[in-house]
C-alpha cells in the first residue's frame, strides 16, 4: 500500500527555491516504515539558517511522502534548537525531550497518528521495613508536608533502576537503615499528579527486611523517624490511607504467612532482545513450575 501520493514532485515554489540542505536531510528507515533523521549525524548544518532548513525539510517531507513513509522522527540536538520552529511550522510536534536533545514527529500515514507516545508515568517506591522479631515497622514524617503524617520512607526511581533497589536505596538515604528486598506489596496509580509534572504517578510499596537498626535520618527530607509497633501504625489516625492499608496487609501477612501478601521477584530472559527482566507475582507452587508437573 502506497500512502500519500499527492504532492510528490515539487510544488510551484520548488523550482525557484532549490531545497537547500535537502541532500543532507537523509534518514534511516525503521521497521514500521517511518524515517528517522538525526541532525547530530548530518554535517553541514552549522551554517544552515532556519529558513533554508525549513525549505530543505519541506522538500524532504514531500519526498518521504511520495516514497510512502508513514512518519518522520526528527532528532534535534539542543544546540540546533533553531530548527524546531521551522519543523513545527511544517506540522511536526514534540514527541519527547532529553537533557541534550529533542525529538519531533510528523505522521504521514493515513488517518490519525498511530505513533506511540512517550513516558506516561513517574515511578515512586517506598520500603515497608518490617522486623518480624520485634514486630516493628520503620516510619517517617516528611519535613516538607503541611500535615505530619507517618508514612514509609521512599522516593522516585532512577532511570534503569529496579524497584527493589529504589526501595533499599531510598530507605537508606532517608533513614540510615540497611535492608533487603523481600517482596512487592501494593501498587497505586494516580493520574494528573501535581508532583509528576501532570503525568501519572505509580507508587509501589515493597516489603523489606532490616539488616541494621540504628536510625540516622536525613534532616532535609524527614522530620521524625522511628521504629513503630505494627499494631500502633494500624491504629493511628495520623497516617495516610495507603500507609494504613498496607500496615493492615503486613499485619495479615505476619499472622497468616507472608505468602498470602507477597509478590516475589524472579529474573527471566527476554525472548527477542536477549535482555533480562524482573517478573513479580505470587509464589507459584513447584509442581506448577514445570510443564511435566501439570499433568
Ligand atoms: N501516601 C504516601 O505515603 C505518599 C506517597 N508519595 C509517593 O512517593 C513518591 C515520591 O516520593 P518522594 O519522597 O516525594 O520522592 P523523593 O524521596 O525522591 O524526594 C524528592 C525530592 O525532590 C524534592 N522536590 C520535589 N519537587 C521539587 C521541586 N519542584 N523543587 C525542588 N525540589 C523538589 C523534594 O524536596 C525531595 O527532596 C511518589 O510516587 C508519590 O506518589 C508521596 C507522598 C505521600
Ligand atoms: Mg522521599
Amino acid at each position: 500500500r502506497l500512502l500519500g501520493h499527492h504532492g510528490a514532485s515539487g510544488g510551484p515554489g520548488c523550482k525557484w527555491n532549490p531545497p537547500v540542505g535537502a541532500e543532507e536531510l537523509r534518514g534511516e528507515l525503521d521497521r514500521f516504515g517511518g524515517v528517522s533523521v538525526r541532525l547530530a549525524r548530518l554535517g553541514a548544518l552549522d551554517r544552515l539558517d532556519a529558513a533554508s532548513f525549513q525549505r530543505g525539510l519541506q522538500a524532504a517531507v514531500q519526498r518521504w511522502r511520495s516514497e510512502g513513509r508513514i512518519a518522520v522522527w526528527l532528532h534535534i540536538p539542543i544546540l540546533q534548537s533553531r530548527f524546531i520552529a521551522p519543523a513545527a511550522s511544517l506540522g511536526f510536534c514534540f514527541h519527547h525531550a532529553e537533557s541534550d536533545s529533542s525529538t519531533l514527529t510528523l505522521w504521514l500515514g493515513e488517518g490519525p497518528s498511530r505513533l506511540p507516545g512517550y513516558a506516561t508515568h513517574q515511578v515512586g517506591v517506598a520500603g515497608a521495613v518490617f522486623d518480624e522479631n520485634t514486630r516493628k515497622i520503620l516510619v517517617v514524617q516528611d519535613r516538607n508536608k503541611l500535615k505530619n503524617m507517618w508514612k514509609f520512607p521512599g522516593g522516585l526511581s532512577e532511570p534503569g533502576e529496579d524497584i527493589g533497589d529504589t526501595a533499599v536505596r531510598e530507605v537508606f538515604e532517608e533513614t540510615g537503615i540497611k535492608s533487603e528486598f523481600m517482596s512487592l506489596l501494593s501498587i497505586r496509580q494516580q493520574h494528573t499528579n501535581p508532583g509528576a509534572f501532570g503525568k501519572s504517578d505509580m507508587y509501589i510499596i515493597c516489603r523489606l527486611k532490616p539488616h541494621s537498626f540504628t536510625i540516622n535520618f536525613c534532616q532535609h527530607e524527614c522530620l521524625r523517624c522511628e521504629w513503630m509497633d505494627l499494631n500502633d501504625l494500624v491504629k493511628t489516625e495520623n497516617t495516610t490511607p495507603i500507609t494504613s492499608r498496607v500496615a493492615r496487609l503486613l499485619l495479615y501477612g505476619y499472622r497468616e504467612g507472608f505468602d498470602k501478601i507477597d509478590f516475589t521477584v524472579e529474573e527471566l530472559p527476554a525472548v527477542y532482545t536477549g535482555l533480562f527482566y524482573k517478573l513479580y507475582h505470587k509464589e507459584l507452587p513447584d509442581n506448577y513450575r514445570t510443564k511435566t508437573g501439570m499433568d
